[in-house]
């Protein structure tokens, strides 16, 4: 579905994603590990096209998405959650969620009942303003969004980083279901070992900028681990 090949990713001269070739299949909920700085946020960027300079190919479906802009490749199918999360903070969580459905095949401006269901507090603020919102709930939201984009493969860059355990633990049984249930396909860069490991059934560690190990989830380790995940 997603094929990644000999990808590389530039800051300026610097070459942060190296030949990196990945494939992600229909209904994989694929998790990307690695230390910090290893590359996998610039992994999620370059398949998204936010890097000044790509080279290599992404292939979703069999259609290249390199040298496509960004919003093309939203609109191809890529939804995307960025760490940082992105929410607008001005707008409130209804526009927002707008945002979300531009990218959609079809229903733009229809906010998916289903959708506001999986985070019911996003529907009990929705006149509130983004930028009110706890940290979990930008999260929540950023996730909604992404999923009103109505996508073939969804990448979520840390979904749970920096917020409080209980909505954590909501955020990652959401994510377990749409991939069980709905059948949607993931891409999740993780630190969360322990949530990685219970939600993947393959994964991918980068070292460098490459990859350094990928295979079904099984085959992660504790050799593996202590090699290249624990600090
Ligand atoms: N905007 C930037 N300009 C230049 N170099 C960058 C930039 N962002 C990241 N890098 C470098 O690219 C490399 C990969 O960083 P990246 O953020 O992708 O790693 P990461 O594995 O996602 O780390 P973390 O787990 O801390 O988020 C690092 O060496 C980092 O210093």
């Amino acid at each position: 579905m997603l094929e990644l090949a000999n990808l590389d990713g530039f800051y300026g001269r610097s070459r942060a994603l190296q030949s990196v070739s990945l494939s992600v299949d229909t209904g994989d909920f694929f998790s990307i590990l690695g230390r910090n700085g290893v590359g996998k946020t610039t992994l999620l960027r370059t398949v998204l096209g936010l890097m000044s300079r790509t080279t290599g190919s992404v292939r979703l479906d069999g259609r290249e998405l390199i040298g496509l802009p960004t919003h093309e490749r939203a609109c191809a199918g890529l939804g995307y959650v960025p760490q940082g999360r992105g929410i607008l903070p001005a707008f409130t969580v209804r526009e927002n969620l707008m945002v979300g459905t531009f990218a959609a095949q079809s229903a733009h401006g229809d906010i998916a009942e289903w959708v506001l269901e999986l985070f019911p507090i996003l529907k009990e603020f929705i006149n509130r303003r983004g930028g009110n919102l706890s940290g979990g709930q930008q999260q929540q939201l950023a996730i909604a969004r992404a999923l009103l984009s109505q996508p073939k493969i969804l990448l979520l860059d840390e979904p749970t980083e920096g917020i409080q355990p209980n909505i954590v633990e909501q955020i990652e049984q959401v994510l377990i279901d749409l991939n069980r249930d709905k059948g949607l396909t993931i891409v999740l860069v993780e630190q969360n070992l322990k949530f990685a490991r219970r939600a993947s059934n393959r994964f991918a560690i980068l070292n460098r900028g490459s990859v350094a190990v990928d295979g079904k989830i099984a085959g992660l380790t504790d050799d593996l681990i202590h090699e290249h995940l624990v600090v």
